[in-house]
């Protein structure tokens, strides 16, 4: 004798099925409704065209989200060959030439339907803020061949023109911000340091600052509802290439046709030309009158006298502000964490320093011994792989950026580990060129945009949640009717 299943009965099975059918029906509707359509993307090119090279990145965001949320990410980049485009003042339209491989791949990179809105934008700075100084109609017909190079493709071309230090301080500011998810969500920021170059670039929040101290370092945005403060400052011949003339300019005013200079390796020595040491504004006024036309460099690999070369370079004496950096600009006292890019971090990662938790003092003794090590051993070790004249002068790069961060800014060994040497955000790097884009295309909204009170997976799992609930409370709602059917015996 077997006792049958109440649960067996047709209604109960009905009841399931058709339950289960509206379940799974519920919730495909509730997914397939809310689910992001197809990933459609737009993008974004930004051309930097910076002192020593020019870069392109192709950026791309979801078509349907262009209005809002942060999700513009970097898709690609390409390296120009050659150098930056103010070293083709003397034959502008190669800097228009020299463009074209980068953007053939852009051409591959952005698919066919989406270029002719594409928009296209170069960004030039202190390489051509230098020759807009020195030479300003070579300076007007390098941007005429960029401009006409750029024209020939098929993107929707929005310009090319110089950033102001102020900009590039400021861009850079944002991309980090945003990439790191600070912005919309209302977060302590990060200042970001900037080194080219040609110029140097700091730009943080102090919340206790009278920003009318000195207006022109100051920039209010309003992103996402928050209201922001911003302090920047771009110190024009203060990038390593620059400052680098400028130390030697300045060790070369004492006479000798031969230097021995600390910030190079023992054992180095090459000849140079005065005219092109001297070939630059930062430099130009300190042309001794009556130079030979070579002279003799040689390295000594001094750390600590490099270093006072390098502060030499930086006037800390005059300020007119309750507090300054150097060279007489105003400087609120620093606040919060800081990511240094660029090339703080190309150097600081070759010389193995991008730790920031190391005491200072070891940081300096590893550069000082890196500096005494002869140039054949350098050479040795890295040669194969390091171009020779970035190897030569990391050890006055690293000297210089040591320098510029605790003379300069006022960085102590106590603030030192706010800092974070870094050349992406996930996926992206680091640079003003993102921010430039999303401020010429409005991606970043003054207001919080309004968004749904869900995600997108809470919403779907509520959903789905509740109607199995329900379904549960119908069947029991059932349940009293089935033990009067079982309760008759079946007799075989
Ligand atoms: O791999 C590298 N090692 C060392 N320095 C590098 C490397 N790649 C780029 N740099 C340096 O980074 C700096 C980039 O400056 P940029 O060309 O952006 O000038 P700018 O921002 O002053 O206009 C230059 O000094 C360049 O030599
Ligand atoms: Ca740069």
């Amino acid at each position: 004798m077997k006792e049958k299943n109440p649960w067996y009965t047709p209604l109960t099975i009905i009841i399931t099925v058709i339950g289960v059918i509206a379940i799974v029906a519920l919730v495909t509707v509730a997914v397939l409704q809310n689910r992001p359509l197809l990933q459609k993307y737009k993008y974004g090119i930004v051309l930097d065209a910076g002192s020593s090279h020019t870069a392109l990145y192709i950026y791309q965001w979801p078509a349907e989200k262009d209005n809002n949320t942060g999700r513009v990410e970097q898709k690609h980049s390409c390296k120009v060959t050659g150098k930056g485009i103010s070293s083709y003042a003397a034959q502008p339209e190669k800097a228009g030439m020299s463009l074209t491989e980068c953007m053939q791949e852009a051409e591959m990179v952005v698919p066919a339907k989406r270029h002719s809105e594409t928009p296209l934008y170069l960004g030039a700075t202190a390489g051509m803020r230098l020759l807009n100084i020195e030479n300003r109609s070579a300076s007007d017909q390098v941007f005429q061949a960029v401009e006409k190079a750029l024209q020939s493709f098929p993107f929707s071309y929005q310009g090319a023109r110089i950033l102001s230090g102020q900009e590039e301080g400021a861009f850079g500011w944002v991309t980090v911000n945003y990439l790191d998810d600070r912005l919309k969500q209302g977060l302590e920021t990060t200042g970001a340091l900037d080194l080219g170059g040609a110029s140097t670039q700091i730009s943080f929040v102090s919340h206790d600052y009278d920003i009318s101290e000195s207006p022109s370092n100051s920039m209010t945005f309003r992103l996402y509802g928050n209201d922001y403060n911003l302090y920047t400052h771009s110190f024009l011949c203060y990038g390593k290439d620059q400052v680098l003339r400028m130390a030697l300019a300045k060790q070369t005013q004492l006479g000798p046709s031969t230097i021995l200079d600390p910030c190079f390796h023992p054992g180095y020595t090459t000849t140079r030309n005065y005219s092109s040491l001297y070939d630059s504004p930062c430099v130009s006024g300190r042309r001794p009158r009556e130079a030979p036309t070579n002279f003799s460099h040689k390295g000594e690999g001094n750390f600590t006298k490099c270093q006072e070369v390098v502060k030499s370079l930086f006037n800390t004496t005059a300020c007119k502000y309750s507090k300054c950096s150097f060279n007489g600009v105003f400087q609120p006292p620093l606040q919060g964490p800081f990511g240094a890019f660029s090339a703080y971090y190309y150097v600081m990662n070759f010389l193995n320093l991008t730790d920031t938790s190391i005491h200072l003092e070891t940081v300096k003794n590893n550069l000082a011994s890196y500096c005494a090590t002869p140039w054949n051993q350098i050479k040795q070790m890295h040669l194969s792989n390091v171009k020779e004249k970035y190897l030569a002068e990391y050890c006055f790069s690293g000297t210089y950026i040591l320098t510029l961060l605790t003379e300069g800014y006022n960085f102590t060994k106590e603030t030192y580990s706010n800092i974070k040497f870094i050349k992406k955000i996930k996926g992206s790097d680091a640079g003003w060129t993102l921010g430039y884009m999303l401020n010429l295309t409005n991606m970043i909204p003054a207001e919080a945009p309004d968004s749904p009170p869900l995600p997108h997976a809470g919403y779907v799992s509520i959903v789905t949640v509740i109607a199995v609930l329900l379904f549960i409370l119908l069947i029991l709602s059932l349940r009293p009717v089935w033990p009067r059917c079982s309760k008759q015996p079946q007799i075989v």
